[in-house]
């Protein structure tokens, strides 16, 4: 079980991760890092600060000659645009009254948090509350994801609904799935793609945003990840927990969750069969891969509803916290649509919490120690 703390703020020198407890002696590529990176970059509908980065890990501590040690794992991601926000945002030395933020947009933690920590100033909320600190969690799931490798477990990730444009059918093959990798939207499917992609535009010449639907699918994952033994053990728990503290994430659902909930249970419920080179099976996974807060040997299956950017480059209406007058909320540089990127940091944080409840069944020193213990129980 391995635990993560991230530090940084968006126009700030540096994004840090630090990560303690990542078992020893795995092989770690850092080219496996930066190729997720540039993923959650990427997508169509994204705003003018992407141009500006190109996000790299450079690792601090915790890894020799490209294995760990079992030692906190430390990395830093630099933010080139704090070349352009050096005057405000220096550590030590800063003109506050200089571009001062005072109409919180609504949607964003502006208003809330200006209240909550007592600043005056919107950029001490705005700078640490923006999704740009994902680029962290991407980074430590890529460590995790490399560790889940080793041991067959993938995960891959669609986009499957932008704003009203949707994948009407649920698609349940993951080599379909994979060819979401090569779309703009991350789509699979090249009508809706279109559909996407258009209803993106039509939200950005209009100045508004647009939300979404993702859909995260976990292989390879054995039984028992997990346990009904205590509330907060439960696999399925931890997932939205872990999914919900991403940015504008407001619903998590497994399986069919939803729609689940509309039928009766013989439609639902997952039945078992048996064979001597698979064991236990199912022909369906309605389920989702968790039953009684527990991995049941298939895929995993998760939905991640995103809102609406907040930022609206037609701003809507809001009260100046200095003047306390009805105005229009601040327009900082904006992206439009972050469903596709926010589908990569999904992907990541997931196969964090499998991979740390993966050590929890299976010990988390060394990765030989890990191997046989695994081996002993599939
Ligand atoms: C990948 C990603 C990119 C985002 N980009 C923006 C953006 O450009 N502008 C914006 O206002 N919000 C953006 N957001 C959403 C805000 O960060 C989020 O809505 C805000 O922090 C408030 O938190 P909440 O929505 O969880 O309540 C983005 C979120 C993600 C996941
Ligand atoms: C920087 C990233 O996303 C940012 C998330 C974000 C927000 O409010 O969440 C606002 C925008 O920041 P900026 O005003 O600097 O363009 C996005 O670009 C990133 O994903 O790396």
């Amino acid at each position: 079980m391995f635990r993560l703390l991230t530090a940084g703020e968006s126009h700030g020198k540096s994004l840090v991760g630090m990560i303690e407890g990542f078992p020893s002696n795995v092989a770690i590529d850092v080219a496996q890092i930066n190729k997720n990176l540039a993923r959650r970059q990427g997508g169509y509908g994204r705003g003018g600060r992407m141009q500006i980065e190109k996000d790299q890990v450079e690792i601090l501590s915790g890894i020799r000659g490209g294995k760990t040690l079992g030692s906190p794992i430390s990395f830093l991601i630099k933010n080139k645009d704090y070349e352009n926000w050096e005057p405000y945002m220096n550590p030590i030395d800063v003109d506050e009254e200089t571009r001062k933020v005072t109409q919180p947009r609504p949607g964003h933690a502006d208003l809330t948090g200006v209240i909550k920590y007592g600043f005056s100033d919107i950029r001490n909320v705005l700078e640490r509350s923006s999704a740009r600190e994902t680029a962290v969690r991407v980074a430590v799931g890529s460590l995790a994801q490399q560790l889940m490798e080793v041991f067959n477990i993938e995960v891959h990730s669609h986009v499957t609904a932008i704003g009203g444009a949707f994948l009407p059918e649920k698609i349940r093959d993951i080599e379909k799935i994979k060819i979401a990798e090569t779309s703009e939207v991350r789509c699979c499917d090249a009508e809706i793609e279109k559909a996407m992609i258009e209803e993106i535009k039509s939200a950005k010449e209009k100045g508004d945003s647009l939300g979404g639907i993702f859909e995260i699918h976990i292989t390879g994952v054995p039984m028992g990840l997990g346990s009904y033994v205590q509330w907060d053990r439960k696999l399925d728990a931890k997932l939205s927990y872990a999914l919900m503290g991403i940015q504008a994430i407001k619903g998590v659902e497994i399986g069919y969750g939803f729609q689940n909930a509309q039928q009766e249970g013989s439609l639902v419920h997952d039945e078992i069969f048996y064979g001597e080179d698979q064991g236990y099976y199912r022909k369906t996974n309605h389920a989702g891969g968790i039953e009684g807060g527990m991995s049941n040997g298939e895929d995993i299956i998760i939905r991640c509803a995103m809102k609406p950017i907040p930022t609206l480059y037609t701003p809507l209406k809001t009260v100046d916290i200095a003047t306390k007058e009805v105005v229009l909320a601040t327009v900082e540089r904006s992206d439009t649509c972050a469903v596709p990127a926010a589908s990569i940091v999904g992907e990541m944080v997931a196969i964090t919490v499998i991979a740390q409840e993966f050590l929890r069944k299976f010990g988390s020193d060394s990765l030989e120690e890990i191997t046989k213990r695994w081996k002993n129980c599939i």
